[in-house]
């Protein structure tokens, strides 16, 4: 059965990130007993990644909400072998995850091509299983849409998220000056003078108690769950969300934002992450800088302007500090060299791990009985 929540939809705009459908391989054929046939055997499910595809595409695709593959042929005394039945195939886009609906991951599609066996098809009958044909495998699965990203912006609503995509790349995210305008996550990407593209996942803003589906919830928060860097955006001169919501300063920002990654999961939390402080054109910026420096420096002093189920169990230590206006371009082109500089160190240091497996791989092989060496030399 398709899922989708009527309400994500009114809300966002037809903008649909996960689909549950029922999926359900072929019966297998009979075989023939007389004869010593064997029936052919139940066609398989499969989802594919294929480019210029949505998840919306998909869901209406398929408005039956139910994909069943063929069955095989019974043998018979012309063909003793029956043929395998047809297998079903469901084109969706890169980036997703299929699990099933316990949460067990089936596989995933990261790039075009990528397979996933969701629905196994049925023995064809047999002389070792009474000539009796297997049913097919049938679950429901969901399709999850994960967006690929180098490095996510995370955000209180109306931080200047989407103006400092805007000013990065050559997306052009809807900007104003009312909380939640970005109501999708976007993508742009960083174009290099060397010809490197890095691209960047603007998402809709969160809000404390986005755990407790607050605002939009956490549910945005999967998009970064794969990037490899956070930039936290924070207006420097604070955020109040609405006349009855307590006006938060920029340190406190930033507090609410880490303890809401936390609340999401701890694996965000170890990923390299800037802190970009926005609107630095502002008259006090300069003054509120200097501010939330020094409570950044002294963060348990500070503990205590937030009550306790607010503080964060661990504090981020950001890569860098960047004080930046998205209006005005200052500190961009740094913020961009900074990105860069990180992602070109990640890169390096995941190639010498690769090196070090490899290594590591064929040492065992030539030297089987060799000690192991967490170095990897050989
Ligand atoms: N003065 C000043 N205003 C800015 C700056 N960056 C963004 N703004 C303004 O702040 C408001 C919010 O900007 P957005 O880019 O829409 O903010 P956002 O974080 O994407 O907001 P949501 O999508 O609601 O989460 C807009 O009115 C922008 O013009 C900046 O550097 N300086
Ligand atoms: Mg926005």
């Amino acid at each position: 059965m398709v899922w989708i929540s009527r309400v994500c939809l009114r809300k966002y705009g037809g903008f649909v990130d996960n689909l549950r459908l029922y999926v359900k391989g072929g019966s297998g054929g009979m075989g023939l007993p007389r004869l010593g046939g064997q029936g052919g055997k139940g066609g398989d499910v499969w989802v594919i990644a294929k480019e210029s595809i949505t998840l919306k595409k998909v869901k209406d695709m398929y408005p039956q909400k139910r994909l069943v593959a063929g069955v095989g042929t019974n043998s018979s005394i012309r063909a003793l072998k029956g043929d395998k039945g047809n297998d079903q195939q469901v084109f969706a886009p890169t980036g997703i995850v299929v699990t099933t609906d316990d949460r067990r991951i089936l596989g995933e599609l990261n790039a075009v091509g990528d397979k996933v066996l969701v629905a196994r098809g049925g023995q064809g009958g047999s002389f070792h299983m009474g000539y009796l044909p297997n049913k097919g495998q049938a679950r429901h699965i969901r399709l999850d849409l994960k967006l690929i990203a180098d490095v996510g912006l995370v955000g209180f609503p109306n931080a200047g998220k989407s103006s400092l995509l805007a000013k990065l790349s050559h997306a052009r995210p809807q900007v104003a000056s009312y909380p939640f305008t970005t109501l999708r996550p976007e993508l742009g990407k960083i174009m290099y003078n060397d010809y490197k593209q890095v691209s960047v996942a603007d998402l809709p803003g969160l809000i404390e108690g986005a755990h407790m589906n607050k605002g939009m919830g956490h549910k945005f928060l999967k998009h970064v769950e794969r990037t490899k860097q956070l930039v936290f955006v924070v207006d420097v001169c604070g955020f109040q969300l609405s006349a009855k919501s307590p006006f938060r300063t920029a340190f406190e920002t930033v507090q609410l934002l880490t303890k809401e990654l936390e609340l999401y999961s701890d694996e965000m939390l170890s990923k390299p992450a800037f802190l970009v402080l926005n609107k630095m054109d502002l008259p006090d910026a300069e003054q509120k800088l200097e501010e939330l420096m020094g409570q950044l420096q002294n963060q348990k002093d500070f503990a205590h302007l937030l009550p306790d189920a607010m503080v964060p169990k661990s504090s981020l230590s950001f890569r860098q500090i960047l004080p930046v206006s998205a209006l005005t371009g200052h500190g961009i082109e740094d913020l961009k060299a900074c990105i860069r500089q990180t992602l070109d160190e990640q890169a390096a240091a995941e190639t010498a791990d690769l090196h070090r497996a490899c290594l590591q791989e064929l040492r065992e092989t030539a030297w089987p009985n060799s000690p192991k060496d967490s170095t990897g030399t050989v």
